[in-house]
């Protein structure tokens, strides 16, 4: 061929090929859903300034359990809630769906090489190592722990109502739970004490303080516009430059980076220095030790992804148990009628440890209290505190639907089938709320419906109580045992202590979606999270 005929032959091939790819995708245009709310942010802007579940509800009602929704720059998406479908996408398919590559660069910015951020063979080895120390002996070895930071809070609060008038406070709850859920997570993962309840200002324990807050609430268009490129300049690209941005929440976001590393590096190092244990039960720091220098390829993780585990596993442990804490005492708050019945139980449960002769209430109490279980399911079902969870396909697949819809052609489906790379974000709220699994009253906040023998619908659905508060199958909540047995000791030490009654202000409250679910005060998001509930010492036998 002539050298001048190259060039455009070459334009000429990538312009049939990319004409042949578009004509030949699977499209979603027929699949009913919203008017595209602006060009430039799509509908993303909606999802991510509405309080959450929102546009959950207007969507799920106005076209069923999916949608097609608008990303960036006029690039479709797939808003997801209907049962089947979630379920196929987290519980069934193994690697087959992955996380887009804007959930990509959170993963990078809260845990560079940790587990969150890693993929296929990386990940399967990661998580094969690290599962050994969430298994339910270790984490039921940790519930003393949990007691222990739990009476720490009681007595910060005891101290703070001694001095008030009335024999009550207004306190922002949020502020000293975060605090607590760092204590905890820092010294039953760790073995490292933050002291941060005792406000000794410990620098680790501050840089994780509304750490989500500061950099994933209320994103700008721009930066909403900017995400779109992530896929192009590839998302450790985008995470450096993000992490180097002169902007409040990203310079917090760097200042955590800093000395969560230090930290890590250090109790990683000190444990390295001591006798490494046998195989028996082994806590987090001993499985990371070990994992350094084991001669198997397939169990080994380096010390910078062992480093990177720990930050991640400080951030999730705390993040997520300060919001779900916080909003277990709000529906306390809400509910006296709930709050008289759980105490009941408590005090029922102190005067048999105290016939018993025993020192507390142990984890075998807090098993065996029915309505303590019934209350936590039901926090968990309806505050589901990572309330979107975004993933696409690595190839063309097929959605299956427990209720089918009728597409904007006049064809009802009961299978959508979905082009490679296509962005989906799974409405957990809604999954958590659908009538067919909870009935009509599954809007209602109402732990009752655990205590019932029948079941409205299908079971079997993700880790915990049939839903997917904790995700599902080979990506699903690696801690989600651990959270479990610390709320349980949490509420079961502050109900026992307090009586929690609402403030004026949680009238303006909003669950805000800032990457995961926090309390805010509308007019005052700058702030981060609050929870201002009246805290006044409970009545006693
Ligand atoms: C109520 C509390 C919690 C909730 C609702 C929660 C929720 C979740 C969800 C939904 C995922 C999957 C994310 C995705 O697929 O995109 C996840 C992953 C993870 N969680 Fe939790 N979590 C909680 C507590 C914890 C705790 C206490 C720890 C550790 C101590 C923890 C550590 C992790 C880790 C390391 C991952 C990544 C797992 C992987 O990619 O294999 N979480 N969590």
């Amino acid at each position: 061929m002539e050298d001048y005929l190259a060039l455009p032959v070459l334009i000429a091939t990538i312009l049939l090929y990319t004409l042949y790819k578009r004509l030949t995708r699977i499209s979603i245009a027929d699949i009913p859903g919203p008017e595209r709310h602006s060009f430039w942010t799509g509908n993303w802007q909606q999802l991510r300034r509405e309080e959450v579940g929102t546009m959950d509800n207007e969507w799920r009602d106005a076209f069923g359990g999916i949608a097609r929704i608008w990303h960036a720059l006029g690039r479709d998406a797939l808003w997801v809630s209907d049962p089947q479908a979630i379920n196929y996408i987290l519980g069934k398919s193994g690697y087959a769906f992955e996380k887009t590559p804007e959930r990509r660069v959170t993963a990078l910015l809260l845990g560079d090489e940790g587990i969150d951020g890693a993929d296929g063979a990386t990940h399967r080895r990661q998580r094969r190592v690290m599962e050994p120390a969430f298994s339910v002996p270790v984490v039921k070895a940790f519930f003393p722990t949990f007691m222990q930071y739990a009476e720490s809070l009681c007595l910060q609060w005891a101290d703070l109502i001694d001095g008030s008038p009335g024999g009550s406070s207004a306190v922002n709850i949020a502020d000293d739970v975060n605090c607590a859920m760092v204590d905890t997570v820092c010294d039953a993962a760790f073995d490292y004490h933050t002291g941060c309840l005792q406000n000794a200002h410990n620098q680790l324990a501050k840089s994780y303080m509304n750490l989500m807050s500061a950099f994933g609430s209320r994103p700008s268009s721009a930066r909403i516009v900017f995400d779109y490129f992530t896929e192009y300049l590839t998302p450790r690209f985008v995470a450096a430059l993000y992490r180097n941005l002169p902007i409040r929440g990203f310079a917090k976001l760097r200042h955590n980076r800093a000395v969560a590393y230090t930290v890590a590096g250090e109790l990683l190092e000190q444990r390295l220095m001591g006798d490494l244990p046998g195989t028996a039960q082994l806590g987090l720091m001993d499985v990371f030790a070990r994992a350094t220098v084991s001669p198997d390829a397939n169990s080994r993780m380096s010390r910078s992804e062992v480093t990177s585990q720990m930050r991640i596993i400080m951030f999730a442990g705390s993040e997520t148990m300060t919001n779900t804490l916080t909003f277990a005492l709000l529906e306390l708050a809400r509910h006296p009628e709930y709050q008289h019945r759980l105490r009941a139980e408590i005090r029922a449960a102190e005067k048999d440890v105290r016939a018993r002769g025993a020192e507390g209430i142990a984890l075998a109490d807090v098993e065996a209290m029915p309505f303590l279980q019934a209350f936590i399911k039901e926090v968990i079902r309806f505050h589901p505190v990572a309330p979107y969870l975004y993933r696409r396909p690595m190839e063309n697949d097929v959605l299956p639907l427990s209720t089918p819809i009728t597409t904007r052609s006049g064809k009802v489906i009961r299978e959508v089938p979905i082009p490679k790379g296509l962005r989906l974000v799974l409405s957990i709220p809604r999954f958590n709320s659908d009538p067919t699994i909870w009935g009509e009253d599954a809007h209602v906040f109402n732990p009752e419906r655990h205590l019932k023998s029948e079941r409205n619908g299908p079971t079997g659905f993700g880790l915990y109580a049939n839903t997917m508060t904790f995700g599902a199958g080979v990506r699903g909540c690696i801690g989600w045992r651990f959270a479990l047995y610390e709320l349980q000791a949490f509420l079961v030490s502050l109900v026992s202590h307090f009586d929690f009654s609402p403030t004026e202000d949680i009238a303006r409250l909003r669950r805000e979606h800032a990457g995961s679910m926090v309390a805010m005060l509308d007019g005052e998001t700058e702030k981060g999270a609050q929870l201002p509930l009246r805290v006044s010492l409970a009545a006693r036998d």
